[in-house]
């Protein structure tokens, strides 16, 4: 029997740290639409979310090295001097050992532009015995000013796993690193990983990554989610509302979270066309296409996302 009890777990007026994942826009010629990103990258920083590029939302895994480059020396300049995150991406195969100089090579490169690092998970660093993983971080972290580490569920990635609550303490004792992100989908698990913390090291950030149960922040979890990306002002807006006790979060969240489960249904890699949909509605990009090889939605989506666009437009106007 678990020994959590979530309803004792609740943090009224706690200040959420807003992590967002970019979206990285497509024009219709099938280049990469610069200009929406740096309107997104901006909007993301006003609103007072810490963008986070190079993430799955900004298709880590698809693109190469000059637009992984370009996109860090783009959010430093906008950012000018507000942090970021850069996503460590080091793309290796089953069987493959731990590659620490890929991941010092892509860790050097978000820190020459400014960024703190956030480190995907690989084949080699997930592969081996706790110790082995413990080990692996330990030797990253030497690299890093202060970087962000990552959990993924086997459901999104086969490199990806789920800690124990074990070495999860264990990482939590790597001085600096400051958070992780926590993407199992499973709220117990995540209840689990904030008591740790809290008893542990109260500052630690649990960000989760589950778009699924957005609530997740009214526990204690702070996020780094790819839904916010649809609309980083109405997060804010909703962020602002718990820390203030203001009631009005309930519906704003309650609104976000539906948009969260549409577009996150199954197949969820599809997410980031939904979201250029819902973007493209906004008028905030100019096209609604995604990197070449990313799932699609069908286009019938956007009837639905226009009414979410309008609902919460209407709710946002309130107040
Ligand atoms: C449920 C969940 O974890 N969603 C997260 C996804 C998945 O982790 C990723 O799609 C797996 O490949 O990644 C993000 O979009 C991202 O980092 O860009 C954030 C988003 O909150």
């Amino acid at each position: 029997m678990s020994t959590i009890h979530p309803e004792k777990m609740i943090r009224p007026k706690r200040k959420i740290t807003g992590m967002s994942a970019i979206l990285l826009p497509y024009q219709a010629d099938g280049q990469i639409d610069w200009t929406g990103f740096d309107g997104h990258v901006v909007s993301t920083l006003d609103a007072g979310l810490t963008p986070a590029i190079n993430m799955d939302t900004g298709y880590a895994n698809l693109i190469d090295e000059d637009t992984r480059t370009e996109a860090l020396r783009r959010t430093q300049e906008l950012a000018s001097g507000r942090s970021y995150l850069g996503g460590v991406f080091v793309g290796d195969q089953s069987g493959a050992d731990f590659n620490a100089d890929a991941y010092a090579k892509g860790i050097q490169a978000v820190q020459s532009f400014g960024g703190t690092p956030i480190l995907f998970q690989s084949f080699g660093l997930t592969s081996g015995s706790e110790d082995d993983i413990f080990n692996a971080y330990k030797t990253l972290a030497q690299h890093c000013d202060s970087f962000y580490a990552f959990e993924l569920g086997q459901m999104f990635a086969p490199f990806g796993k789920i800690y124990s609550l074990d070495l999860y303490k264990r990482l939590m004792g790597i001085g600096n690193c400051l958070g992780a992100k926590h993407s199992s989908l499973d709220r117990s698990l995540e209840w689990q990983r904030i008591e740790l913390r809290d008893q542990t090291r109260p500052e630690f950030l649990v960000l989760t990554g589950n778009d699924l149960a957005i609530d997740m922040v009214m526990y204690g979890s702070d996020y780094l989610l790819g839904l916010s990306t649809f609309h980083p002002a109405a997060f804010a807006a909703r962020d602002r509302m718990w820390a203030e006790g203001d009631e009005r979060f309930y519906q704003l969240n309650d609104l976000l979270q539906y948009l969260g489960t549409f577009a996150f249904r199954d197949p969820v890699p599809a997410y980031k066309h939904s979201a250029a949909m819902f973007l493209k509605l906004r008028e905030r990009i100019a096209t609604n296409q995604t990197h070449p090889n990313s799932p699609t939605r069908p286009d019938s989506d956007i009837e639905i996302l226009k009414l979410i666009v309008r609902d919460l437009d209407t709710y946002l106007e309130t107040l």
